[in-house]
């Protein structure tokens, strides 16, 4: 191994996502397969025996790009020295738990995860946030991090992204791969936006290709609501499917994109998302960096589900700031 390891904190990494997200990193599919890696892994500590035993799993299949894990349940040695931090634990609703609760114990994961990530990081870290609620989750993180460049905090919608892909090319009969400039807007919630008008298939509108019944009474509710289908049919949240989108959008952020993606995004201000929220853009990633795509044009029908995701963002953000999270 010519190069330095790059270093690859997980959090939640014996929970479900960690189980399907672990192998695939130390395959060489998340960095590129000249890229080694050395694996931190971050449990509570009543999991920490569940992590060792992945770990030994990792050992057993003797890949050559792993260059060693560590396990822990302290942040700071978690994130010390980090350049790529995947938080995937977070606290799951329980009966009872209303919403201000559930994203303040959410809150008690994220800021010190956010400080210890302050503290100690490479001066290149990227952070991808996949526990709920993501972006808020991000949000409290990037708040607690004031010495690392807000770009660098990112919440997942690239799996909404995906789903995207594949329930539109399900209805045209095409393949994904002729689906282009695909996004999703706003919150990883119900109120999320896929966006059909800017999409293009075969190098026109989508939104030309469907009836409008169709894009609005069935692609968008399917979409948005895919992530409680999932729950409904497995049991369990989306696992295998959160970490293949969580490889796609580190991969891609790392590689560059010659088509669109989307991700969880600090907003500048672009299509009147308050600055700051961590709203979901389409992007594109170039030298490193994810940028929202300017210039394009919001009708009426985009703008009031835009707004009704983003409200739902601001309502987040202010519920943690009564709380004092951010
Ligand atoms: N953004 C997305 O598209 C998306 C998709 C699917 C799931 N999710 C979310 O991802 C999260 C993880 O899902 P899962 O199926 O792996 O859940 P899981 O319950 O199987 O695993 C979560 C793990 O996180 C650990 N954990 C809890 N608090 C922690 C802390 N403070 N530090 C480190 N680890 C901690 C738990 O011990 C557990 O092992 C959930 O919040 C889920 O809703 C997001
Ligand atoms: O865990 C969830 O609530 C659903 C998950 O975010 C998903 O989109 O599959």
């Amino acid at each position: 191994m010519a190069q330095a390891p790059v270093n690859v904190t997980v959090t939640g990494a014996a929970g479900a996502i960690g189980y399907a997200l672990l192998f695939r990193i130390a395959s060489g599919q998340l960095l590129g397969t000249d890229t080694p890696v050395r694996l931190r892994l971050l449990e509570i500590p009543q999991a920490v025996k569940a992590a060792e035993g992945t770990a030994m799993e990792l050992d057993d299949c003797a890949f050559p790009l792993l260059a060693g894990v560590d396990i822990t349940d302290n942040p700071k040695q978690a994130f010390d020295g980090v350049n790529v931090a995947l938080l995937v634990g977070a606290r799951p609703r329980s009966k009872g738990m209303e919403r201000g609760d559930l994203l303040e114990a959410n809150g008690g994961i994220f800021k010190p995860q956010g400080e210890a990530i302050n503290a100690g990081a490479a001066d290149d870290v990227k952070v991808l946030v996949v526990g709920n609620p993501a972006n808020t989750n991000a949000l409290i993180a990037q708040q607690h991090a004031p010495d690392v460049p807000a770009e660098r905090f990112t919440a997942m919608t690239r799996l909404d992204h995906n789903r995207a892909l594949s329930q539109l090319a399900t209805k045209l009969g095409v393949s994904v791969t002729d689906i282009s400039t695909m996004s999703i807007w706003g919150n990883h919630s119900a109120t999320q936006y896929p966006d059909l008008f800017h999409a293009q298939v075969n190098g026109r509108s989508a939104a030309e290709q469907v009836d409008h019944a169709w894009l609005e009474e069935t692609f968008i509710p399917t979409v948005a609501k895919r992530g409680a289908a999932i729950i409904e049919a497995r049991g369990a949240s989306s696992a295998a499917s959160a970490a293949n989108a969580a490889i796609d959008h580190v991969y891609d952020w790392v590689h560059g994109t010659e088509d669109w993606t989307s991700a969880g995004v600090v907003s500048d201000g672009s299509y009147g998302v308050p600055e700051g929220l961590i709203s979901s853009f389409p992007v594109v990633a170039r030298d490193g960096k994810y940028e929202i795509v300017q210039g394009l044009d919001i009708d009426e029908f985009s703008r009031a589900r835009i707004d009704a995701s983003v409200r739902e963002l601001t309502e987040e953000r202010d519920a943690v700031a009564k709380l004092g999270l951010v």
